[in-house]
């Protein structure tokens, strides 16, 4: 069994990387999904819900979560999409002897115009909330685990450029395992 998780600022392309892994056979588990599905259940916006079921069942909850479906995929090659904490890297390195993190870098102003230009419901074009919403997910601790990972991926330049390196570090660690 191969796990990766997978960390990033809003638009720095985490989308794109699990398409391509899941491409190459990887599951994909998207902790975005977890959590839009309890704001679907409770009616209000992921964005509050990310911070409120922290608060109300402490820093391992998204990531515990993660763990039954982590466990009914058996002997596969998974990855992780939307590591946030340095709380979830350490429960998924607990259960998971070689439990790697690739993150991914772009800078803030080449993620606003992507998010711009993308336009899904939760995006905007006004740049103050996009920094909100950058500020709410480095109060998660994910600039602690981008600082911690074990594989960086730069996406600053052509898509084509960044699916290739992605593509050869996916391999280089499926290689590995
Ligand atoms: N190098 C690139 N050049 C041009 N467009 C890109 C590049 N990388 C990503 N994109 C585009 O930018 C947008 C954001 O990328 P993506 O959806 O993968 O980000 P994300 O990290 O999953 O964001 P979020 O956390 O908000 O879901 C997408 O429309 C994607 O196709």
């Amino acid at each position: 069994m191969k796990i990766i998780g997978l960390a990033g600022m809003p638009g720095s392309g985490k989308g794109v990387v699990s398409s391509i892994a899941e491409e190459m056979g990887y599951h994909i588990i998207r902790m975005g999904d977890i959590i839009r599905e309890e704001a679907k259940k409770r009616g209000e916006d992921p964005g509050k819900t990310a911070v409120r079921l922290r608060k109300e069942h402490g820093e391992y909850i998204i990531a515990e979560k993660c763990i039954p479906k982590i466990e009914n995929i058996k002997n596969g090659k998974i990855l992780i999409e939307g590591i946030r904490s340095p709380h979830e890297v350490e429960i998924f390195k607990k259960h998971y002897k070689g439990f790697k993190v690739i993150s991914i870098f772009s800078t803030q102003r080449t993620r606003f115009k992507r998010l711009r230009k993308r336009g899904r419901k939760d995006d905007t074009k006004n740049y103050k909330k996009f920094v909100e919403r950058d500020q709410r997910e480095l109060g998660f601790g994910l600039g602690d685990v981008i600082a911690t990972s074990d594989y960086i991926i730069i996406n600053e330049g052509p898509l084509q450029k960044f699916k290739e390196n992605t593509k050869k570090l996916l391999k280089k660690i499926t290689r590995n395992c």
